[in-house]
């Protein structure tokens, strides 16, 4: 065991609650939630910290164009849907999309899971109304609960004690998915023939070929595809509730280093990524890779500034950069950045979020996406890298593998009037099992250049 709990005060890790931190839920009774902090710090890690330093490397290599990141899952999980079914139509989902990957960049593709964790939400408004009567908003399942109600929305220390066992939950299902023959490579293989059959894909047929020829020639030459049964899997969520975040933060007794064991990778929002605020600094204080999300108002200097803050020792690996520009914005708000960034000399993992910058409203009244929009600011993302000689590292997109009517196109043409059918997410909307698996066809080719 690398890890000790960390009941009680340290000064470093601690400091974060000197400064400003948003997007917090007012919890009614304080000495509740100590006893909740008291027992999730008591607890046992969701990871370990080696496994935390295993990904690093992986992130490392992205950074220098060697491999390539697949992070993706749901906008906001719940508890009601952490069940088997669901998790693994999930992880057939994002496996399936890694084949395709990897068979387009030719290199090996990172699996990430917005999973095990992710259940907490920042909101653009702390109310909600409906006909007439305003309650606080729902900000995740960690925090409140979504039914329209007074008692419901009323935060719950509790509830970050269920987060975390169901995260906990969740993760050993994953890691059953992962390492057992359901990851199987001739299984994925054939889901993703099953997908091919249906002639609105066809225009995918040349990619899909060619991987079955490729898999056809590995068998040939006798490849030991039960070696390949097992896939390396991380788990990630937005580090956005510090009290949860920091109960589970332990040092490694390897190094003295502090990790938070909720997650291998944890990301901070594009809402509370203020320099001088507790998430950034909390976050500047674990050794996990770490994300930050950059929307179309950052400056080159606000995301030199982060990089000092979150790597001041320019550790490969350590900091990824999610941008979420909108597709509109992509070609014109990127290139600044990535040209400072890459000028400093820092290193940093680039990631694309397609989604989050391109939310609308539909003429029905649903949050949705045009899947089309998505596509185009991952197309926007890979032309900006590649004019600047920089390296497209990933791709990060809210997803279930269920056949959820939430983002609009794709090739089976979800309209407006067909969001209504089943649309599911609390939150944000989300690519179906279909649309997710078109998507990786497109980046396949948009990595084969
Ligand atoms: O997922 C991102 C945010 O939590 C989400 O977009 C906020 O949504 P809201 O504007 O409906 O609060
Ligand atoms: C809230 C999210 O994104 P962003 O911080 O980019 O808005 C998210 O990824 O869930």
């Amino acid at each position: 065991m690398t890890t000790t709990s960390e009941p009680g005060t340290d000064a470093g890790l601690d400091h974060f609650r000197t400064l400003v931190a948003l997007q917090q839920p007012t919890w009614p009774d304080e000495a509740a939630l100590d006893a909740v902090r008291d027992r999730l710090a008591a607890s046992a890690p969701l990871v370990v910290p080696a496994a935390a330093d295993t990904l690093r490397s992986r992130l490392a290599a992205a950074g220098r164009g060697e491999a390539f990141l697949l992070q993706g899952g749901d906008c906001a999980e719940t508890f009601a849907e952490a069940n088997a079914d669901r998790i693994r139509n999930k992880i057939r989902t994002i496996l399936q999309m890694a084949v395709i990957l990897t068979h387009g960049a030719s290199m090996p593709v990172v699996k990430m899971g917005r999973m095990a964790g992710q259940y907490a939400k920042p909101r653009s408004s702390d109310a909600e109304t409906r006909d007439g009567v305003t309650l606080p908003a729902y900000r995740g399942d960690m925090i409140n609960g979504h039914a329209f109600t007074p008692e419901a929305r009323v935060p719950d220390p509790e509830r970050l004690v269920q987060a975390y066992q169901i995260s906990s939950a969740t993760w050993n299902v994953v890691r059953a998915f992962t390492t057992g023959g359901f990851a199987d490579l001739r299984q994925v293989h054939e889901w993703n023939r099953g997908f091919m059959r249906n002639p609105a894909y066809a225009r995918y047929e040349r990619t899909a070929s060619e991987i079955d020829r490729a898999i056809r020639f590995m068998d040939a030459c006798g490849a030991d595809f039960d070696a390949l049964r097992t896939v390396e899997f991380f788990v990630s969520h937005e580090a956005l509730v510090l009290d949860y975040e920091r109960a589970l933060t332990r040092r490694d007794t390897r190094t003295g280093d502090a990790y938070d064991t909720s997650a291998h990778f944890l990301w901070i929002g594009e809402r509370t990524r203020q320099l001088d605020g507790a998430h950034v600094d909390f976050l500047s204080r674990v050794a996990n890779p770490i994300g930050v999300k950059l929307g179309p108002t950052t400056t080159p200097d606000v995301a030199l500034e982060l990089a000092r803050r979150l790597n001041p020792d320019d550790v490969e690996g350590r900091l990824t950069f999610v941008t979420r520009m909108g597709a509109g914005n992509v070609r014109d708000a990127l290139p600044p950045l990535v040209e400072a960034v890459s000028r400093a000399g820092v290193p940093v993992t680039w990631v694309t979020d397609p989604m989050h910058g391109n939310t609308i409203t539909s003429a029905s009244g649903y949050k949705t996406r045009r899947f089309d929009d998505v596509l185009d600011e991952v197309r926007g993302f890979f032309e900006v890298h590649r004019a600047a000689g920089t390296v497209p590292g990933g791709l990060h997109v809210e997803l279930t593998g269920d056949d959820v009517t939430e983002v609009l196109g794709g090739s089976e043409e979800i309209d407006d009037a067909g969001l209504a059918l089943r649309y599911e997410t609390l939150v944000d909307p989300r690519l179906n099992h279909q649309q997710s698996l078109e998507m990786a066809f497109q980046v396949a080719e948009m990595l084969r250049g």
